[in-house]
């Protein structure tokens, strides 16, 4: 049995899909992974061989304000997980993110490169990285600029924009791999069913920045919006992000034999389930 925490979530809920009748949900009404007794009882319970985590404090910005319900998710959340999973044999699955980079290095980001992160959020997901090492069978899977069906992101701010504005501002200057949650799901699926250990980073092949990712969304929905560059400095958000963290995913393809399709490709797979 496979247990994915965090079900109800954007990512989790397409593991939930893509693993079917194989595997158990559980979130916040079931599970508190803040709580070392909550995620105790629920593991003793199910006792599945894979738990994989997609709960966390994903709201960037509220993170710095609000620091220790984010480590306490993002960091000691996952040390309950990884000392609850050790004691009953299973693997731990921990997604984590590119905002651990601090995004100065100018090309791909290899898996052992040194972290550095910017934000609270990147600090607390880079304790849940440490603390994940609590059990040696773990594999800890960075990603990057997530959007899915189900889960508030920036296609769907994109398009909910374009009801409402025939004109946006969006930033051009920071670079990244847009990723659709189903090919994560895949990625992930894959590190499983290899037993693979260790980092690995999974995301869309290929980069670009938001303001191009703005203007793909737009044109592949066929809406005439204009997107005006804006730098990060400009748009003045309270948590500094990376400037270039794309990652390297080669050493996930060369493990698993899982090549991820190039961002454009699956945005335009996701806008087209989307639509049905
Ligand atoms: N979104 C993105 O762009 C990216 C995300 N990631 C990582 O991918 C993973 C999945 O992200 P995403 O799907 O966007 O996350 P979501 O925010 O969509 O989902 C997270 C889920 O975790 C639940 N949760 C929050 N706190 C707890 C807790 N204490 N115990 C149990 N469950 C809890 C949330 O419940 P509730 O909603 O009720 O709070 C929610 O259902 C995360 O690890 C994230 O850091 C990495 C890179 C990019
Ligand atoms: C809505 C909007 C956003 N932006 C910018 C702000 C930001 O830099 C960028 C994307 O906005 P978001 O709020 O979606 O970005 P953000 O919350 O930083 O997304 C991150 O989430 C976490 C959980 C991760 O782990 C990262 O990989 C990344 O996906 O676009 C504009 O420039 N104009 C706009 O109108």
């Amino acid at each position: 049995m496979i247990l994915i925490v965090g079900a109800k979530g954007m990512l989790g809920q397409d593991l939930m899909a893509l693993f079917g009748p194989g595997a158990r949900g559980v979130d916040l009404e079931d599970i508190d992974i803040t709580s070392l007794e909550s995620v105790q009882k629920v593991l003793f319970t199910i006792r599945p061989r894979v738990v994989i985590n997609a709960a966390a404090y994903t709201d960037v910005d509220g993170c710095e304000t609000n620091q220790e319900p984010a480590m306490q998710v993002n960091g000691e959340g996952v040390a309950h997980l990884a000392l609850a999973t050790s004691e009953i044999g299973a693997k731990l699955v921990q997604v984590s993110t590119d905002y651990v980079f601090d995004g100065g290095k100018g090309s791909p980001y290899l898996e052992d490169e040194p972290t550095a992160p910017l934000s609270v959020y990147g600090e607390s997901k880079l304790a849940g990285e440490m603390n994940a090492r609590f059990n040696p069978d773990h594999v800890i899977v960075r990603t990057q600029w997530l959007y899915g069906i189900n889960g508030k992101n920036f296609v769907e701010t994109m398009l909910r924009l374009a009801t409402e504005k025939r004109e946006l501002a969006v930033v051009d200057d920071q670079i990244g791999s847009p990723t659709w949650t189903v090919d994560l799901a895949l990625a992930i699926k894959a590190l499983v069913e290899k037993d693979c250990r260790g980092i690995y980073h999974a995301a869309n092949a290929g980069f670009c920045s938001w303001n191009e990712f703005a203007r793909a969304i737009f044109a592949e929905s066929g809406l005439d919006v204009t997107v005006n560059p804006m730098s990060t400095k400009d748009l003045g958000r309270p948590a500094p992000r990376p400037l270039y963290s794309t990652l390297d995913c080669g050493k996930l393809t060369r493990d698993t034999g899982f090549q991820p399709q190039p961002w454009r490709e699956a945005l335009k797979h996701y806008l087209k389930l989307r639509r049905l």
